[in-house]
């Protein structure tokens, strides 16, 4: 970890308007220039440290040393994360709905959502046969809103399905400080919420009775530590934190479908699967493509750390996507090569797409296990039951954009399935849940 002392404070004041310009690039191409993984700059007009790298994603991950109460900003709150959900929860209140959430992530429960959503990626492929272009991006959405959705145990009727799904990609693409992504985002969230809530009352008077391992039954039934019922408001952007992030997994899916096409000895591998390749590619595609730029948490006492005094009450900013292609961590950090992971020693805090450290202690993702499981089934799919062609079009992506994805949306033309049906993908063994 490079520290230079004392601790250099960005030229800038404030570097709000910074990031929202330079997105991914903010928090690396300042440390670059600071030669610091520690720096000092204000946001929203609050004192900030900025940190990177395996040291200060574990320093990061400590109860001790910091809370999520007051840290996500408001606009994150009314899109991407909700308001009152577990993001901004701390101590035993977070571990009991930590708890919860872990509770819907059993090995079946997994498998189920691999099936749901390898179905419809199979049915979606009949449908792409016929078609000129195939806007990837836009596909796989819905195919993980339909099948997710399936899986949640919400009732979705058929001609509710672009609304909610649109619902979903609004909340997850709001984030990043465009103002118009932002509108869309609340009011989709609004919406989304609306109709979570009227769910979660039915489940409770029993008018509509999904199975007992599902996550709209268990957030519906789930009691607090006084053994009340959630508060209806929570309970709804609870149960949306247990199924809407999986959109997340389109872009990063789209961003697998583009080293297939930009590395084109990975469609081999891919195929023939040799010591579980499949998986050591998913992970390279979460380490190396963009998705969660950074995490804030408050530090929530006066602490030394590399010689800076941290102040009760600081806002304190992880660099996720730069501590992936931390220099450090990883050989040739800014090269795409999957083998990495076959001897990768398997740091909580070193490799942090989906947040860092202990899934049941912390914050980190509860969602990775089935991340993992989606994106490594459907490379497989992409390459072992279908065939097609990549046309002309502009593949490039935009840095500055949060999040981001190839400018084209990945357009695909002359799909072939190869196989009748997807049962190589279901019955696979090998995308089990541990990381
Ligand atoms: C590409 C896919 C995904 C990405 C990039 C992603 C990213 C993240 C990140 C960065 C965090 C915050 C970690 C922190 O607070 O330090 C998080 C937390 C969380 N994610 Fe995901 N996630 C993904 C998929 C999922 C899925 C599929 C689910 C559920 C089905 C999920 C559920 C959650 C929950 C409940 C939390 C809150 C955990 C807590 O605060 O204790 N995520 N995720």
């Amino acid at each position: 970890m490079r520290v230079k002392k004392p601790i250099p404070k960005t030229k800038e004041l404030d570097s709000t308007l910074s990031l929202i310009n330079e997105g991914f690039d903010f928090l690396p191409s300042r440390r670059k220039e600071l030669q610091s993984d520690i720096f000092e700059t204000r946001l929203l007009g609050k004192k900030s440290l900025c940190i990177a790298g395996e040291e200060a994603a574990a320093v990061f991950y400590d109860n001790k040393y910091f809370k999520r109460k007051g840290a996500a900003p408001k606009p994150l709150k009314k899109t991407l994360l909700g308001e009152g959900g577990i993001h901004g929860r701390d101590g035993e209140d977070h571990h009991h709905q930590k708890r919860m959430f872990l509770s819907m992530m059993t090995p079946e429960r997994l498998e189920d959502m691999k099936r749901l959503a390898i179905e419809e990626l199979d049915r979606k492929a009949s449908e792409w046969e016929g078609m000129e272009q195939v806007l990837l991006l836009d596909e796989i959405e819905e195919v993980l809103a339909r099948s997710v959705m399936n899986w949640a145990g919400l009732p979705l009727k058929e001609s509710e399905v672009k609304q909610r799904t649109q619902e979903l990609v609004a909340m997850v693409d709001s984030f990043g400080g465009s103002l118009t992504r932002f509108k869309e985002g609340a009011e989709a969230r609004k919406s989304h919420e609306a109709w979570l809530k009227g769910i979660i009352t039915d489940i409770r008077e029993r008018v509509y009775s999904p199975p007992s391992y599902t996550p709209a039954y268990i957030v519906a039934m789930q009691k607090t530590p006084e053994g009340k019922f959630l508060d209806l408001e929570v309970a709804a952007v609870d149960l949306n934190n247990a199924y809407r992030p999986i959109i997340a997994a389109a872009y990063l899916i789209v961003f697998g479908a583009l080293a297939i096409h930009e590395y084109p000895e990975m469609k081999a591998k891919l195929q023939a699967d040799e010591n579980n390749f499949s998986k050591l590619f998913a992970q390279e595609v979460r380490r190396y493509y963009p998705f969660a730029p950074a995490m804030a948490a408050k530090a929530n006492r006066d602490f030394v750390w590399h010689g800076y005094h941290v102040k009760e009450g600081m806002l304190v900013v992880l660099d996720l996507f730069g501590t992936n292609r931390h220099p450090d961590l990883w050989d040739n950090a800014d090269e795409f090569i999957p083998e990495r992971f076959a001897d990768w020693k398997g740091s909580p805090f070193a490799f942090v797409p989906q947040g860092g450290g202990h899934h049941h202690a912390g914050h980190r993702c509860a969602g990775e296990w089935m991340t993992v499981m989606v994106m490594q089934s459907f490379f497989k799919y992409l390459t072992e039951n279908i065939s097609y062609k990549v046309p002309e079009q502009d593949l490039s992506y935009d840095m500055a954009r949060m999040p981001t994805m190839p400018k084209s949306r990945f357009i695909i033309s002359d799909v072939m399935k190869i196989r009748q049906s997807p049962e190589n993908i279901i019955k696979y063994r090998h995308s089990q849940t541990v990381m």
